[in-house]
């Protein structure tokens, strides 16, 4: 097995940054894309898989280093799987503020038991621009919507996330309960295993 003592992470997103390498721990080093450029490449693909691929294939190239990407978003039953793999731009790019409230307005009204959702993630691991076998990991995390925001940690959708086994909100968890229970923790559970990290 290849040894990543330091990857690029192909995301502009500093909360997927702190999460991922508090996973990771130690061993690998993980380097901000940020570092090497700031132009976000577009998500052009149809899939949470495409999409990881595509940033992680972009970060490789613009780097030279092994490249990690994590696609990820919130899948609502109600509105059949949406936003999904256009949850970071929901509402038209205006940020997480923004997102958060339009989801609101789209389930007000709705009962408790209609709003089901789920986060998912996957991590896209590649050694080159142009490897051939991405490793992909998925990881989903079911939970609900709320009907108001709740909870300081986290970022994104997290302070509308009912999450069943802890009776909180995902922003209401204290970030290393957060990282043992989300889609991103699953997902980087089952790379830790492809890696031999685990
Ligand atoms: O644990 C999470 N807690 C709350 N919200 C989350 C989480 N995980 C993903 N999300 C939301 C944020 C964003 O609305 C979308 C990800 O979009 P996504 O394109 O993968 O990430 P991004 O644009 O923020 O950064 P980048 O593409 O540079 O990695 O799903
Ligand atoms: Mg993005």
């Amino acid at each position: 097995m290849m040894n990543f003592q330091q990857l690029v992470l192909a995301s502009h997103n500093a909360g997927k940054l702190k999460e991922l390498q508090a996973m990771l721990g130690d061993s690998v080093q993980l380097r901000s894309i940020g570092e090497f450029s700031q132009v976000e490449p577009e998500e052009t693909g149809l899939s949470f898989v495409e999409n990881a691929i595509l940033k992680a294939r972009n970060a490789a190239r613009i780097s030279g280093l092994p490249a990690l990407a994590d696609d990820s978003g919130l899948a609502v039953d109600f509105l059949g799987g949406a936003p999904g793999i256009y949850s970071a731009r929901y509402a038209d790019g205006k940020g997480d503020a923004a997102n958060n409230a339009k989801l609101l307005e789209a389930l007000k009204d709705l009962p408790p038991e209609q709003r089901g959702a789920q986060f998912v993630c996957v991590l896209a691991l590649v050694r080159h621009a142009d490897d051939p076998l991405p490793i992909l990991c998925e990881g989903l995390w079911h939970g609900s919507i709320l009907f108001e925001a709740s909870g300081e940690h986290g970022f994104g959708y997290d302070p509308l996330f009912w999450v069943p086994e802890r009776n909180c909100s995902s922003a209401d968890l204290a970030p290393a309960d957060k990282n043992l229970l989300s889609h991103r923790a699953r997902a980087m559970a089952l790379l830790r295993q492809r890696l031999g990290l685990a």
